[in-house]
């Protein structure tokens, strides 16, 4: 069965076409940077074990955009790996909200898909991208079965002590205001492979996801126990646009002081916050350029984002009471050194050294980067939430 996957993030789109349940990847692809002038498409064609890259950079505003240059790069004559739309049995989409409502791997239904377009307002960032993903694909492959693969879902196994606001009870019962946590599948994908890499499966992992979005998540014998994202991905650490924990205050502060309103200050925290807001880029590589070149803010900037992952860790080594293994995964975890050396720094007394050369090394592979006397593993380990999206769609219909 062939089974396409559509993963929208927030500054990108990524696809996989697999040959499953053998996992055989047929094409991938990645647009990255949207929203900014100078988009990048990368689109992978497998066949015979060669890979064939086509690279392209043009601007591309808005994931509707994005969208439809994947379905040229799929479809047109000539390029199109897909002749016949009938070749795609099952579309997996990766649906970054769920709710109250969707804890599972879910077929989208007409009621479904109703009920993620109601989601958009809790994640502003990820529903509407991942709404058009299911009315493009809908368009595309008329006959394929579309499914929904929620990132809230991992998270569902958090104690309620975790998952709950001290707020009237009402508000969780009434309004479900609670935690739901996000980058569930890459957390739950790269948590296993630490776990079989440890050969230990009830090993306890932290693991870190730093890409435009970031989150940590504390996983114990492969469940998640805590998280850092909250009722929306908003909350925990600090990203590319998003300012991550914040007094609540903060927002009367500004509504009442500044005059703001309750939409202003939405996409004041959303999109121009974090990496953004405090040195004018979101882009990693960008901020990681202006330090080098002596930038003062894209310093600063550095240090706090790498604080509060730091943070989180000691926090979460006490939620676990113990620590096998600190996970890196996505854009930044898997790419950017500079960020793993910080977070790493003056840790020793939760048993992370850092191995600078193993460090600096690139691969597209699991690795361990801790040095040879540390006690605790800190491993690189590459997320495919595309690949795990495939394996939910064929777990739930068998
Ligand atoms: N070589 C690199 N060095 C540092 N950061 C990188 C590198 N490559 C990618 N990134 C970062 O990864 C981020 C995107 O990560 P990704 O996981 O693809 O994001 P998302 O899925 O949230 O859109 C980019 O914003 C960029 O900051
Ligand atoms: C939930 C989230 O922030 O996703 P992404 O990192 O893909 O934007
Ligand atoms: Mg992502």
């Amino acid at each position: 069965m062939n089974i396409f996957v559509i993963n929208a993030g927030s500054s990108s789109v990524k696809y996989q076409l697999f040959k499953m349940p053998a996992e055989k990847p047929i094409c991938s692809g990645l647009i990255e940077r949207i929203g900014l002038p100078d988009s990048i498409i990368t689109h992978k064609i497998f066949s015979n074990g060669e890979e064939n890259i086509t690279r392209a950079e043009l601007p591309l505003p808005d994931h509707q955009m994005a969208l439809l240059e994947v379905v040229k790069l799929l479809t047109e004559p000539g390029i199109g790996i897909i002749q016949d739309p009938a070749e795609i049995g099952v579309v997996g989409h990766r649906v970054v909200h769920g709710g109250e409502r969707f804890s599972e791997t879910t077929i989208i239904s007409p009621e479904v898909k109703e009920e993620i377009k109601q989601l958009i307002s809790l994640a502003p960032l990820h529903n509407p991208g991942n709404f058009q993903g299911i009315e493009v694909a809908e368009k595309l492959f008329p006959h394929a079965t579309q499914i929904a693969v929620f990132d809230t879902a991992f998270h569902q196994t958090m104690p309620e002590k975790a998952f709950r606001y001290a707020v009237p009870t009402n508000l969780y019962h009434e309004l479900g205001v609670r935690v739901y946590g996000f980058h569930g599948t890459s957390h739950k994908y790269v948590a296993e492979k630490a776990a079989n890499y440890l050969n230990k499966p009830e090993a306890k992992i932290i693991t870190i996801h730093l890409g435009n979005g970031c989150s940590i998540a504390a996983v114990k014998a492969g469940k998640c126990i805590d998280t850092s994202m909250g009722f929306t991905p908003l909350d925990g650490l600090i990203m590319g646009t998003r300012s991550g924990a914040i007094d609540a205050s903060v927002v009367f502060y500004l509504a009442s002081k500044a005059g703001l309103t309750v939409e202003q200050i939405d996409i004041l925290l959303n999109r121009k916050s974090g990496m953004l807001g405090l040195t004018g880029f979101s882009d990693m590589r960008e901020v990681q350029k202006a330090r080098d070149a002596g930038d003062a803010d894209a310093h600063l900037a550095y240090e706090m984002y790498a604080y509060r992952i730091q943070k989180y860790i000691g926090s979460y080594v006490a939620a676990l009471n113990g620590l096998d293994a600190l996970v890196f995964t996505a854009g930044v975890g898997e790419n950017d050194a500079l960020t793993r050396e910080l977070v790493c720094s003056n840790m020793t007394f939760f048993g992370l050294q850092i191995d600078l050369n193993k460090n600096a090394e690139r691969s597209s592979e699991l690795r361990e980067i801790n040095s040879d006397a540390a006690t605790t593993k800190i491993l690189i380990i590459p997320t495919n939430e595309e690949l795990e999206i495939a394996n939910q769609c064929v777990q739930l219909l068998a």
